[in-house]
């Protein structure tokens, strides 16, 4: 009702306003209510009936416009409309505001405006899988779609290779630099590969994870045990996985970085790893051209982490 009393004065001065010009009389048939029912048809047949006060006996109704019948019928029709429509958006913002307030007496306090949602926090994340799987592939198409989310560069003391950039494949350090970094606590974890050191910066995952992100850690089977020991449930583990051996076997010969030798040691290697799935949260196929399957799933599980009731955090 209160749309209609909003609209009625609109009404009375469009009537009083047709006195000031010629009048038209336009008898309206029913189907104009059919018409105008689309947002409410009792209402505006009575509006009409009480603004124009007149019907005839099948229900059709009256209305005065000025001048030319039909244009400025139409215009009519659609002023009424478009006002009766406003009244009724305003009618319900009343309303409902007042329901409100109704609500906050009754319950003798404001209603709360804060989020009803645990504040997401920054979470670590740990790629792991045997050799070939994707690792490297999958995080970097991760990147693309998952910018805000920090990759955590390596520290080696391994020389730079050409083409590789300082902060982006690794951080380069020179052997005493690496050992200060152990004596200070100051990886996360690491290993010497080949002769060569290899680790995983804190200070890095500490500024970036201050900085709200999210770090992203690629480790092997080894490195990601040290760093379930430190970590616990305070950071998501994820397996990565072939469909079968074969095919990891397959994706590791096309890739054509290994000689024969190698990948016997890589496939024997891989078949004692994935000994180590129970170890972790979550295992991910990454299947043969599956790849932007394998990244919308990771994508899955970072968001089913940030909707936890009990968010994991990591504290370095
Ligand atoms: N879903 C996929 N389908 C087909 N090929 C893939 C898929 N994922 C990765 N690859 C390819 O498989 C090869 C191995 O992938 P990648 O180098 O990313 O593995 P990795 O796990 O990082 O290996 P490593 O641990 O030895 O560094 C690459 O040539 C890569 O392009």
């Amino acid at each position: 009702m209160t749309g209609l009393t909003t609209v009625l004065p609109f009404l009375r001065g469009a009537v009083l306003g047709l006195k000031q010009g010629v009048l038209q009389r336009h008898i309206l048939p029913d189907s104009l209510h059919v018409v105008q029912a689309s947002f409410a048809c009792s209402r505006v047949q009575s509006l009409s009936l009480r603004a124009c006060s007149s019907s005839n006996s099948s229900g059709a109704c009256t209305l005065y416009t000025e001048a030319s019948p039909r244009v400025d019928w139409l215009a009519s029709r659609t002023q009424i409309r478009s006002y009766a429509s406003s009244a009724d958006a305003m009618s319900a913002t009343i309303s409902s505001s007042k329901v409100l307030k109704e609500l906050e007496q009754a319950l003798g306090s404001p209603l709360d405006t804060q989020p009803q949602t645990p504040q997401p926090k920054p979470l670590v994340i740990v790629i792991s899988g045997p050799s070939g799987v994707g690792k490297d592939a999958v995080i970097k198409r991760l990147q693309e779609i998952r910018s805000e989310i920090h990759f955590v560069v390596t520290a080696t003391t391994r020389p730079k290779r050409p083409g590789e950039e300082e902060g982006v494949d690794y951080y380069f350090v020179s052997k005493p630099e690496f050992l200060d970094l152990i004596a200070r606590n100051e990886l996360i974890e690491h290993a010497l590969v080949y002769g060569d050191y290899k680790g995983v910066p804190k200070k890095q995952v500490r500024e970036f994870m201050s900085a709200g992100h999210d770090v992203l850690l690629r480790v092997d089977i080894q490195g990601a045990a040290t760093i379930k020991k430190l970590l616990g449930q305070d950071a998501v583990f994820i397996f990565l996985v072939a469909e079968s051996e074969r095919a990891l076997v397959e994706r590791l010969v096309e890739r054509k970085t290994e000689s024969i030798d190698k990948l016997v040691i890589r496939v024997a290697t891989a078949r004692e790893e994935v000994k180590h799935i129970t170890d972790f949260d979550y295992v991910v196929v990454n299947a043969d051209g599956q790849l932007e399957r394998t990244v919308s799933h990771l994508c899955s599980i970072i968001d089913a982490e940030k909707a936890r009731v009990q968010q994991r955090y990591a504290q370095l």
